[in-house]
C-alpha cells in the first residue's frame, strides 16, 4: 500500500510550481496526485515546460477545491497574491492541508497588508490562524499546523541574516539598513518590459523604493522580536541573472564585537539547522554558491572605525525564498525531518 503524502500544486505552471516539482523528485514521503492550472486544464505541463517530459505524465487540472481535496491530502498554492487570498478559504473548507507561497497570509494586519499589497486582506480570523513559517525561527510554531504562510523571498534572506544579531541586541535595530539584489526570477515567469532581456541584460536597476511590500513583512518580525516597532530602510534592485538573492546589511553595533564573536554568535543560533551556513571571518559568500540549493550562506565584517556590522546573506530566491523554505515547512508540519528532499548540493559553476 502506498502511504506517502499526497500533494496537489496550484500555480504549478509558474517559476514557484515547477520548482516544487524539481524538488518532489527526490522526496521519499510525497506523490504529486494533481498539477494545477487555471488557464491549461487538460494539456500536458510539458507543453510550456519541455523540461518536464516523462517528469510529470497526468494533464493539468482545473482549479476545483472539492477536486483537489478528493486528489490530494496537502495543497501548494505557488499563485500570484491577490489570487491566494481569494482561493486559500475554499481550500481549507475543503479539508486540506494548505501552504501559500504569496504574500496574502503573511502579515497579521489586514489594514497594513491592504496599504502596501493593495488588494482586499484576507479574513482576520485566517491572517491569525495562518502561521509564519520562517523554519529557522519559528519551527516549532510549524509543527502539526494546517495552515503556513511561507515567508517572502527578501525577508527570508534579510531575516536570516538580521535575527540573531537583533534578538542578542548586538546591533541598534534601529539603524538598519538593507541594501538587496534580486535575480529576475524574483518576479515569476509573466513577461513584463521591465524583465525583457534587452532591458535587464548589462542593466541594474533599482525599483520600488521604500514602497516594498516586503518591508512590512520585515519589520513585523523584527518588531516582535525586540518587542517595540521597527522601521527599516530597504532597496530592491534587479540585477542580470537568473536565480538568486543577495541582501547586504548595515546597522550599528551596540557594543564592541569582533569578527569571530559574531560568527560564534550566529553558529549558536543556527546549530542543529540544516540550511543556514555561517561563514568564516573575513570569507562573503556570493549568490553562486547557494544556487539551486535550500542553503542560506551569510558572512559578516566588523568595521571598528565606524561601529557598524556589515551582514550579507545569499539564497536562491526559488528554492530558500519559496518552493524549497515551503517543502522545509511541510516536512516540520508532518513530523518529519527538516531537510527531507532537499538535501541538494548547490549547482556550480
Ligand atoms: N519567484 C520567486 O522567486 C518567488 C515568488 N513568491 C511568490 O510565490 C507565488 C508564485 O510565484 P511565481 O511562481 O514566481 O509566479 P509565476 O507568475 O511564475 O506563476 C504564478 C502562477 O499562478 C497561476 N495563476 C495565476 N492566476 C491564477 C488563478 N486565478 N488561479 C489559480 N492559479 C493562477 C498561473 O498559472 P496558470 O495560468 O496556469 O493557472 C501562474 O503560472 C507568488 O505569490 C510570488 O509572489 C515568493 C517568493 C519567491
Ligand atoms: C525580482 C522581483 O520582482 N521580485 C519580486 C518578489 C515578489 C514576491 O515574491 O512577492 P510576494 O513575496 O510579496 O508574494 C518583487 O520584488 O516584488
Amino acid at each position: 500500500m502506498n502511504n506517502k503524502l499526497r500533494v496537489a500544486i496550484v500555480g504549478s505552471t509558474g517559476y514557484g510550481g515547477v520548482e516544487l516539482i524539481r524538488f518532489f523528485q527526490n522526496h521519499p514521503q510525497v506523490e504529486i496526485t494533481s498539477v494545477i492550472s487555471s488557464s491549461s486544464s487538460g494539456e500536458s505541463i510539458a507543453d510550456g515546460f519541455p523540461h518536464l517530459t516523462d517528469v510529470i505524465r497526468r494533464p493539468l487540472d482545473g482549479v476545483d477545491p472539492a477536486e483537489i481535496a478528493s486528489r490530494a491530502d496537502l495543497v501548494f498554492t505557488a499563485t500570484p497574491s491577490g489570487v491566494s487570498a481569494k482561493l486559500v478559504p475554499s481550500l481549507l473548507e475543503a479539508g486540506l492541508k494548505v501552504i501559500d507561497l504569496s504574500g496574502d497570509f503573511r502579515l497579521k494586519d489586514g489594514s497594513v497588508y491592504e496599504q502596501w499589497y493593495k488588494h482586499p486582506a484576507p479574513s482576520a480570523e485566517l491572517l491569525e490562524k495562518a502561521v509564519y513559517g520562517m523554519a529557522e525561527v519559528y519551527g516549532d510554531e510549524v509543527k502539526g499546523k494546517d495552515f503556513i504562510s511561507n515567508p517572502g523571498c527578501y525577508p527570508t534572506a534579510t531575516l536570516l541574516g538580521l535575527i540573531p544579531a537583533v534578538e542578542a541586541g548586538w546591533i541598534d535595530p534601529s539603524t538598519i539598513i538593507i541594501d538587496a539584489k534580486s535575480g529576475v526570477s524574483g518576479a515569476g515567469r509573466g513577461t513584463s518590459l521591465t524583465n525583457h532581456y534587452a532591458e535587464m541584460n548589462e542593466n541594474f536597476k533599482a525599483y520600488k523604493l521604500n514602497k516594498h511590500q516586503h518591508i512590512p513583512e520585515i519589520e513585523q518580525v523584527l518588531g516582535n522580536i525586540t518587542g517595540s516597532p521597527v522601521t527599516v530602510t530597504f532597496t530592491t534592485q534587479l540585477v542580470p541573472m537568473t536565480r538568486g538573492i543577495m541582501s547586504t546589511m548595515y546597522a550599528k553595533l551596540t557594543g564592541e564585537h569582533s569578527d569571530q564573536e559574531i560568527v560564534d554568535l550566529y553558529r549558536k543560533y543556527y546549530e542543529n539547522r540544516s540550511f543556514v551556513r555561517v561563514r568564516e571571518p573575513g570569507i562573503w559568500p556570493s549568490t553562486k554558491e547557494v544556487s539551486g540549493s535550500n542553503y542560506c550562506d551569510i558572512g559578516f565584517s566588523v568595521d571598528p572605525r565606524t561601529g557598524r556590522l556589515t551582514i550579507i546573506s545569499v539564497i536562491d530566491n526559488l528554492v530558500k525564498g519559496a518552493s524549497g523554505q515551503a517543502i522545509q515547512n511541510m516536512n516540520l508540519m508532518m513530523g518529519w525531518e527538516e531537510n527531507l528532499g532537499l538535501n541538494m548540493t548547490p549547482v556550480y559553476p
